[in-house]
């Protein structure tokens, strides 16, 4: 298959895809074009009105007979109307089409927002942010910019195209077919060219993201970068990056630029040959001067839609390249969804959590996560050591759910965790991870936010606060518990955005706590007063503890040694300390 059928294969569905967004707005679609209907009859009419007017007065002067100036003046008059009727018309046009543009986009970004909140968490490891957000920003609002102008432009063009072709047979066949001979012509020029430019336009939409990527990169790790001394490096890397966009986009537009002088170029030498026909035509008397002269504004009336059409693939190309983007990101695979609502989560026989079997890969080919057989009760504290890279938060994301086991299965109470309602999960567990995400709202409603009531009171704020220890830095704010954490959480120091999540995680009062490294950022005095709190918290819950500090992990029901993603060593502290191995090292 040839690489121009390959793009037209792939375009095509798209532009279906689009059409099906539009489905929804049939009706208003179809006054839509009713009134560019309306409108554009009233442009093309003008023309022969015009014409019996020049008609009259060409008689009147050449040819001595009297020139009716009622006549004239009602010609006048007449066309003064249609022109009015002509704008009304396109405003109501334009009217309905910004509503439904305007709609489709909205959905069209809801769509895109609901669907990364869908999406697995491996998806956002394999995909720059800088690439999801110019899908879900650049992109949409490149269709948002082109959509109503492709649809308004597309339908004038047509109607105007049909309307003078009609308009043009009538006054002179012959000559019509000259004309005609402009649209197979124009058809292979702008073929050739969109053909050409439409994978430029693509690598073009690819490059920018792959730039959003590389200067979000490069704004969050400023501060390695200047540390590192390696301004010059990634200005580099940036002009690199930004001269491919440049090549590209150039030629892009340049190639589609060569669409317009290309046609009038065509168009003009067309005109030069009906000027000729037509003067032929009037000397032999067969045809009128008012016609011909119609006919003449007609040809380049004609040229009008003719460049219209080219243009508008111009942009339908972007608007393509833009749309495949986003329904990309719309096909990504799902998050299986949590289907049981209302699971019993209370077990048959003492186990809480069953971890049967699990193995898991982020690259579907080595395993982080080995044949993981774990029972845990209801109420135990569960410490997981283990040398870097073992597996720990691997394992923690699995038991959340977040990720899916490649192999095997996780059961709470008896019921598959991907098969828990969300919200249910949401109720089901707490986590303090290491880098904790916090709202761009106030320290309160971030607290807040753990709760599963829907009206907690300040009071129940400041004890979770008080207990998560944090009551003390968030009253030394100026503006206290209202104080607004900036976007990324940055006028915090990590530990206290680690405080803020311990509050949220004792707000929601969960059934089973995960704490994965949740005090690494506190220093060694606030980790003590923590853990106090910390250890009223756990009591009678179900908890995961990921920690270095040894007065945690000794404290726990159970210890899991993890290496390499296999569970290498289990038992609490007095059965482990006995045997030679990983945790006697560590903990000695
Ligand atoms: N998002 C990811 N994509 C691909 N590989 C990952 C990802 N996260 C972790 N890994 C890999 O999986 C392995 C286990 O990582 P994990 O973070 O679970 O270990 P850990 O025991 O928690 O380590 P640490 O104590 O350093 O936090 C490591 O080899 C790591 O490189």
């Amino acid at each position: 298959m040839t690489r121009d059928k390959n793009t037209y294969n792939k375009i095509q569905p798209v532009i279906k895809r689009l059409l099906n967004y539009i489905k929804p707005y049939k009706r208003k679609l179809f006054s839509v074009v009713i009134f560019a209907v309306c409108s554009t009859s009233f442009t093309i009419l003008s023309p022969v009105i015009l014409g019996l007017a020049v008609t009259e007065l060409y008689e009147g002067a050449v040819q001595g007979s009297k020139v009716d100036l009622q006549y004239i003046f009602l010609i006048i008059c007449l066309l003064a109307v249609l022109y009015l009727l002509s704008s009304v018309f396109t405003y109501m046009q334009e009217y309905l089409l910004i509503g439904v543009t305007q709609k489709i986009i909205y959905t069209l970004r809801s769509e895109v927002y609901q669907k990364l909140y869908k999406l697995p968490i491996t998806f956002f490891d394999h995909t720059s942010h800088g690439d999801i957000l110019s899908r879900s920003i650049n992109d949409i609002e490149k269709i948002n910019n082109t959509f109503k102008q492709m649809i308004s432009q597309f339908l004038t063009s047509v109607i105007s195209l049909l309307g003078i072709m009609l308009i043009m047979l009538y006054i002179s066949p012959l000559i019509t077919g000259v004309v005609f001979l402009i649209i197979p012509g124009s058809i292979f020029i702008t073929k050739k060219i969109v053909k050409k430019s439409q994978l430029y336009f693509k690598n073009q939409q690819k490059l920018l993201g792959n730039l959003n990527g590389f200067v979000e990169e490069s704004y969050t790790g400023q501060e390695t970068i200047k540390a590192f001394n390696l301004e010059n490096d990634a200005d580099e890397n940036f002009q690199k990056r930004n001269n491919l966009l440049y090549e590209y986009s150039w030629k892009a537009q340049y190639i589609s630029s060569t669409i317009t002088p290309l046609l009038k170029l065509l168009q003009n030498m067309v005109y030069i040959v009906v000027c000729v026909l037509g003067s032929i035509f009037v000397i032999n008397q067969l045809i009128t001067l008012g016609n011909i002269q119609a006919f003449i504004m007609y040809v380049r009336q004609f040229q009008q839609p003719v460049n219209k059409l080219a243009t508008i693939m111009n942009t339908i190309q972007s608007t393509i390249a833009a749309s495949e983007r986003v329904f990309q990101l719309l096909d990504e695979k799902e998050q299986p969804l949590s289907a049981k609502k209302n699971a019993d989560h209370s077990s048959h026989n003492n186990e809480f959590v069953h971890f049967e079997n699990v193995s898991f890969s982020y690259d579907h080919s080595s395993s982080v996560i080995n044949n993981v057989n774990l029972k845990i009760n209801k109420g135990e504290t569960v410490a997981i050591i283990g040398e870097n890279g073992a597996g720990k938060s691997t394992l923690s994301l699995l038991l959340l759910g977040l990720l899916a086991p490649s192999e095997g299965r996780i059961l709470i109470g008896g019921n598959n965790i991907h098969q828990i309602e969300e919200q249910e999960k949401f109720e089901l567990f707490g986590t303090v991870f290491q880098e904790n995400w916090l709202f761009s709202r106030s320290i309160r409603e971030n607290i807040a936010y753990g709760s599963k009531a829907d009206d907690v009171t300040d009071e129940e704020v400041i004890k979770a606060a008080e207990l998560a220890q944090a009551d003390y830095f968030i009253r030394n704010l100026p503006d206290g518990y209202n104080t607004i954490i900036n976007e990324s959480g940055s006028n915090l120091s990590e530990g206290e955005k680690q405080l803020i999540a311990i509050a949220r995680a004792v707000m929601a009062q969960p059934e089973i706590l995960v704490l994965d490294e949740a005090t690494s950022h506190v220093d060694m005095m606030m980790d003590e007063r923590i853990q106090t709190g910390l250890q009223g918290l756990m009591r009678g819950r179900t908890t995961f503890i990921i920690a270095h500090q040894p007065s945690t992990i000794k404290t726990a029901d159970r210890i899991i040694v993890l290496e390499n993603g296999e569970i290498i060593q289990e038992g609490n502290h007095d059965e482990l300390w006995q045997k030679h191995g990983y945790y006697k090292d560590f903990i000695s």
